[in-house]
């Protein structure tokens, strides 16, 4: 199958492109439904989310092996050699141009590549995972880049809340799990900071536990302003 093809929708201006990097648990996927949400505008079901003027691309379909092939390998889904950056760049620059990709799916529920699925253009682009910033091809397409810097203990809970409750795992499972992840994370994830124009970070972590989420509430929640109007930005290279 052609990787990359001509469009059937066309574009007056190239998409805008964007770029969220963030370690697992740390609410991408999270914050990107609210901004969907926020734009009012209808989103069509399916794996990846495609609303009227935004498309979200998670770059976990980019993993070279499913779960049964990264387990042979030895290697987590955060180390670089697991994920296919030649693809992953190719097609970022050709959504750039205005032409449709067929992209691959990893299947989170099933460990396992899903058939590819058609990606036509938009006019904004998130490519949203663990590393959008990470390989200089995919970087180079980006007209911005957001890193979202939640401290341990609050990522850890949210991942193991979510891990356990929509994904199937204990919570002794989740946890073995993310401590095999720490080195990898420093080497890959970590060090896209280094490259991000902003960098969100919670103001106030040690009050995460106040924060009256619940994710049974998504789509009637009140206080959607209030959980990330806790958030600082950080601005890099501004100043040279
Ligand atoms: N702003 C937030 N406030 C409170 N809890 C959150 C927030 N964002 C995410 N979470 C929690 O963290 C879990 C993981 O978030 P998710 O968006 O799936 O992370 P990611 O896509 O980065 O892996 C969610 O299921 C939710 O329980
Ligand atoms: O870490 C992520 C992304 O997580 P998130 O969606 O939380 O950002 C990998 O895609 C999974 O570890 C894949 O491995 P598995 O499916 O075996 O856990």
């Amino acid at each position: 199958m052609t990787a990359i093809l001509p469009a059937t929708t066309k574009l007056d201006h190239a998409p805008v492109m964007i770029g969220v990097a963030a370690d697992s648990g740390c609410g991408k996927s999270t914050f990107l439904r609210r901004v969907l949400g926020a734009l009012g505008t209808d989103v069509k079901p399916g794996h990846t989310a495609i609303g009227d003027m935004l498309t979200v691309i998670c770059l976990d379909d980019y993993h070279i092996n499913d779960r049964a092939g990264r387990k042979a390998t030895g290697q987590s889904a955060l180390d670089a050699r697991e994920n296919d950056f030649a693809l992953m760049g190719a097609q970022i620059e050709a959504l750039k141009q205005g032409k449709a990709v067929y992209k691959p799916i990893y299947n989170h529920d099933t460990g396992f590549k899903d058939p590819p699925e058609l990606i036509e253009p938009n006019k904004v682009f998130v490519v949203e995972g663990l590393h959008p910033i990470y390989d200089t091809k995919a970087r180079s397409q980006l007209d911005m880049s957001l890193y979202i810097d939640i401290v341990n203990e609050v990522k850890f809970a949210w991942k193991v809340k979510r891990d356990v409750a929509e994904r199937g795992w204990t919570e002794e499972q989740v946890q073995a799990d993310i401590q095999k992840r720490l080195p990898d994370f420093a080497a890959y994830v970590d060090p896209q900071k280094a490259d991000a124009d902003v960098i969100l970070r919670q103001a106030h972590p040690e009050d995460w536990r106040a924060l009256p989420y619940d994710h049974a509430e998504e789509g009637a929640y009140p206080d959607r302003q209030q959980v990330w109007g806790d958030t600082e930005a950080v601005r890099h290279g501004l100043d040279g």
